[in-house]
Order: C-alpha cells, then sequence, then structure tokens
C-alpha cells in the first residue's frame, strides 16, 4: 500500500444536470463524488452539467470528498470540451468512460496536461467494454497518472448480451482479469453499480462478493447505498482485532513459526494484517 492510499469505499455517481442531488452531495458521508456529464445526462442538458460540474469543484463545499468528473467518452461530440473544462477546474480524478487500450490512456494523459490539468489530477479509467478486457494488464500499467480503474458493468452486460443475475457469474471473469491487472499495476480499482437501488440485501451481498473480489470499494448511484458500502469495504472490529492481536504474536515470537488463533502465522499475513490497519487508520483519519 502507497502513502497516497485513501479509503474509497462508497464513490457516488450522480448527474451534475441535477443541482438538488448535488447540494445533497455536500451531506452524504461518500468517500469520493463522480460527478457525470455521461450517460445519467441528456444530450441537451450536457453544456450545464459540464458548468455545474466544475463549480462543485472549485467550490470547496465538498469537505474531504474526493471529488471526479466524468466526461463524455473518446469520439464523441462532447469529450474534448468536457476535457477542458474538467482539467481547469482540477478535480482530484477525470474518470474517462470506455477505454479501450493503454494508447487511448497515454493520449489522454498528453490530453489532460495540454489542457493544463494540475499534478494532482488524476486518470480514472473505466473498463467496461469486451476490448477493454482483453487489454486491461497493457490500460492498467500505460501511465503513472492513471490511479483507478473503474468497473462498468451495467456496459459490460450490455456489450456481452449477458444478464444481471444475483452472483454476477456472466460477469466474473471480467471482473477477475480487470482486479488482476489493477493489483499487478499497483493501482486501486472499484466494483460496479448496483441498479436496483430498493434491493438493499441484494445491494449488501454484492458489497460482500466485492470486498472478498479485493475491490477497494464500489461504484454507487443511490444514497442509501452509502452507509452499505461504507461498512462492507471497512475492515469490521473483529478483523481489527484480529490483526492487531496476529502482529503482537509475531512480534512476540521466538522460532520462525508462529500460530494464531490456532493457526499458521507467517510474515506475509502480517504484511496483510498491517495492510488492514492502515486501511483503519486511513478510513479513521476522514473524521
Ligand atoms: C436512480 C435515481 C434516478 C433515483 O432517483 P430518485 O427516484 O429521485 O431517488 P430518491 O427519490 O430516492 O432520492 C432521494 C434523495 O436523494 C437524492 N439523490 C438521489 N440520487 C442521488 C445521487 N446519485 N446523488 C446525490 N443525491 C441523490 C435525490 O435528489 C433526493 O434528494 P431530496 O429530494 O433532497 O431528498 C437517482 O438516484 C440517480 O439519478 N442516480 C444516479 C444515476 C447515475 O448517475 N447514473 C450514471 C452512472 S451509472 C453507470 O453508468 C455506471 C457505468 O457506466 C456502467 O456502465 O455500469
Ligand atoms: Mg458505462
Amino acid at each position: 500500500m502507497t502513502n497516497e492510499f485513501r479509503p474509497r469505499r462508497s464513490v457516488l455517481y450522480m448527474p451534475s444536470s441535477n443541482e438538488r442531488a448535488l447540494e445533497k452531495a455536500k451531506t452524504i458521508a461518500c468517500d469520493a463524488l463522480i460527478l457525470d456529464l455521461e450517460d445519467a445526462v441528456a444530450p441537451e442538458a450536457k453544456p450545464e452539467a459540464r458548468l455545474n460540474a466544475a463549480a462543485a469543484v472549485t467550490s470547496g463545499e465538498y469537505g474531504n470528498r474526493e471529488l471526479t468528473i466524468r466526461v463524455n467518452s473518446i469520439g464523441t461530440e462532447w469529450h474534448d470540451e468536457d476535457i477542458r473544462a474538467a482539467a481547469a477546474a482540477g478535480p482530484h480524478g477525470v474518470v474517462v468512460p470506455k477505454v479501450n487500450s493503454a494508447d487511448e490512456v497515454r493520449s489522454l494523459v498528453a490530453a489532460l496536461e495540454a489542457a493544463g490539468a494540475p499534478e494532482h489530477t488524476k486518470l480514472w479509467a473505466m473498463v467496461e467494454t469486451p476490448e477493454a478486457i482483453f487489454n486491461v494488464r497493457e490500460i492498467a500499467a500505460a501511465s503513472p497518472r492513471l490511479t483507478v480503474l473503474v468497473m462498468g458493468t451495467n456496459d459490460l452486460v450490455k456489450e456481452t448480451y449477458s444478464e444481471h443475475v444475483p452472483g454476477r457469474a456472466p460477469l466474473l471473469t471480467a471482473l477477475s482479469l480487470s482486479l488482476l491487472a489493477a493489483r499487478a499495476a499497483g493501482i486501486a480499482i472499484l466494483d460496479g453499480v448496483y441498479n436496483d437501488v430498493k434491493n438493499l440485501d441484494g445491494f449488501l451481498a454484492e458489497c460482500e462478493q466485492g470486498r472478498q473480489f479485493g475491490f477497494d470499494g464500489k461504484t454507487l448511484i443511490h444514497p442509501g447505498q452509502v452507509e452499505g458500502a461504507n461498512e462492507a469495504f471497512a475492515p469490521s472490529a473483529q478483523a481489527i482485532e484480529d490483526a492487531r492481536g496476529l502482529i503482537a504474536a509475531w512480534d512476540a515470537r521466538e522460532t520462525g513459526v508462529v500460530t494464531y488463533n490456532g493457526r499458521m502465522v507467517e510474515n506475509l499475513h502480517v504484511e496483510s494484517a498491517q495492510r488492514t490497519l492502515s486501511i483503519a487508520d486511513a478510513i479513521a483519519a476522514l473524521g
């Protein structure tokens, strides 16, 4: 885990055309916001949404939430203007949908730099096409400015003609390959959205699955999903206690082999326990 680690348990999309949602977001306990200019915004509303998103970023009214802008995809009539506006506003991240190759990542980074994006404005690439899945390892490693992959599971289901089902069997290969690519490149990765906003049990089950997979957090579409994601992607009190106990047992060892609660402990388990405590500390530091 790097020094730049920050919690991204709950990352909430909101249409930048929806001023009420933009206002409400100032009080929602999510770790990050994606101010959307793409799918959640109708074509005729895009220019105003672009202004709203830039104003939100520069307002300083969103506390310590990480702020990102999702631009329209490469090749659309809005993309270039979105990139210029986002670069000028200087959010923590510019989220680009439907990134298909490492060359696209490098072009996006060049475009951000040409538009004068500040150093702290990172690139977040969405993985949501079959082509991206086949290229995901190269995408993830294409630039140091790319710090987060975001799964676009709605588009993946659309593009593969599969279906949204409990357990997400049709998506497991794509999720797994993307997760491996992010970890190999040492960057963060966020799970996709859960569309059925009224089905809390289904949502929590998917959060649990995402955490077990290794995702850093989940992208969300409704404020009612924030609390569940914050809990699911944070180390539980039990996990923190176990991590402390395991590290204490390791530190007190007299031989190379230790057990804690009946389980073998090796250095790699200590590193995992230290990561758990670092995540817990970073969450606590959010206040
Ligand atoms: C899904 C929704 C359309 C539901 O909207 P609505 O019926 O209005 O919800 P509620 O009445 O329950 O809302 C209660 C209050 O919460 C505010 N609200 C709702 N959603 C958000 C939000 N996302 N962020 C902030 N605030 C929100 C409402 O304004 C209400 O406030 P108040 O009146 O003051 O009480 C709606 O939730 C929505 O639009 N969600 C976001 C949809 C979106 O962004 N979609 C695009 C991203 S998903 C995607 O494309 C992923 C990827 O690309 C892929 O392919 O998978
Ligand atoms: Mg999408």
